[in-house]
């Protein structure tokens, strides 16, 4: 039926095509199932035009910067913020903002077609600490929330980008460094919720065609905007502390490693894996890498700025599981390999560009 319903658009364009399969899609349960090397179709055949791009969760830590980053490749009206939060008026007024709770699949579905959006960055979620508070919230939003996202990019044909995180491994994984395939037993709802969601989006790549990347972030550090309740805050928060009372009180033991990356770092990645021709990729979901460091190690580095720091530690016993069943570090040479990942900022750099970003009338208000 998909080879006959094919011949008659044979004379039009591949995108042509390609969008005919997508709407085939449900006519049959045979002729859903592409061939396995797993083709990619709609968001790669923009005949030359920007794509649209949605994100979702846009009002966290990371969606305000990346939005930046993919408003000055695409143009500002291209890319669309969205949250179920209230905008602060200077993000309201820096480009289109949009309510969406990915909970209503029907919404999302009217402001995906509404918008004409080719590519979704989806990036609500609930992390790792705040999760183990709120386990019920975290599979409604992580995973309830991912399967609306997943079948509605595949209904429309989006490319659409789910970052997983160093969450996503447990204590029997291999942890210095951790390699792209192993063993991934994570011990909470935020990293089982994540290999969920590397999981789904693969089984729909092979399975419908859907173009899903993935990448696996480590902990992320930003200067202006504030973590939403993870294990790695403390790498945020010490820095707000550094300059504002010259205290910082540590929820994690000063001897913890966890892989970290800057900010700029992370859009970058983000945005030049979305850029990627789809026959680079060798994976759907990669290991990106950065540095690693300790507390202490970020102290020290802090301390030759700002001598008078003063760090004390008070172990949240939650925050320290979870950092312990961590990755020490990422093995990410695939990344580099296949579409030329490549960090710029060390502890160094991030520590300069840090504390010339935050200075004590420049706080970011704590958000959680
Ligand atoms: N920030 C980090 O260090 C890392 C983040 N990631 C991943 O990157 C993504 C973005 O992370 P952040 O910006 O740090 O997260 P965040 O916790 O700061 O922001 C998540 C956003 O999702 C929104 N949200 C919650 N429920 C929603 C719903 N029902 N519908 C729509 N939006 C909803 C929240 O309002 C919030 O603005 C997440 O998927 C996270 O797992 C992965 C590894 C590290
Ligand atoms: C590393 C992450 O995914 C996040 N920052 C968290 O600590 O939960």
């Amino acid at each position: 039926m998909l080879r006959g319903a094919l011949k008659t658009v044979g004379s039009r364009s591949q995108c042509g095509v390609e969008q005919l399969i997508s709407a085939l899609r449900g006519v049959s349960s045979s002729s859903q199932q592409l061939s396995g090397s797993g083709r990619t179709h709609a968001s790669s055949c923009t005949d030359g035009d920007p794509p649209k791009i949605l994100i979702t969760g846009g009002l966290g830590q990371l969606g305000v910067g990346l939005a930046s980053l993919l408003r000055r490749r695409f143009g500002k009206n291209n890319v669309i913020l969205s949250d179920i939060r209230k905008p602060p008026n200077h993000i309201y007024h820096s480009g289109p903002f949009i309510f969406s709770d990915i909970l209503d699949s029907k919404n999302l579905r009217e402001l995906i077609v509404n918008n004409n959006i080719s590519w979704l960055v989806h990036y609500s979620a609930v992390l790792s600490a705040v999760g183990e508070n709120n386990v019920a919230l975290a599979k409604e939003v992580n995973i309830t929330g991912l399967h609306n996202i997943l079948d509605i990019a595949t209904e429309h044909g989006l490319r659409v980008f789910v970052p997983s995180t160093i969450g996503a491994f447990g204590p029997s994984s291999p942890r210095d460094p951790t390699p792209d395939l192993c063993v991934q037993r994570p011990r909470t709802i935020y990293g089982v919720s994540k290999v969920h969601a590397e999981l789904m989006g693969e089984y729909y790549h092979y399975r419908y065609g859907l173009d899903f990347r993935c990448l696996r972030y480590p902990g992320i550090i930003s200067a202006d905007s504030q973590p939403g309740g993870g294990t790695t805050d403390y790498a945020v928060q010490i820095f707000h502390a550094a300059v504002k009372s010259g205290h910082f009180e540590c929820n994690l033991r000063s001897d913890t490693q966890l892989p970290m990356m800057y900010i700029d770092d992370c859009v970058r990645a983000t945005l030049e894996f979305l850029e990627a021709p789809a026959d680079t990729l060798v994976s759907r979901t990669y290991n990106i890498n950065a540095m690693s460091f300790t507390p202490q190690d970020l102290t020290q580095e802090i301390q030759k700025v700002l001598p008078d720091l003063r760090v004390t530690y008070n172990v949240d016993p939650v925050r320290q599981a979870i950092a312990d069943g961590w990755p020490m570090a990422l093995e990410d040479s695939a990344a580099r390999r296949d579409w030329g990942w490549k960090h710029e900022y060390d502890l160094p750099e991030l520590v300069q560009t840090m504390l010339t970003h935050i200075t004590p009338g420049n706080q970011v208000a704590q958000a959680n």
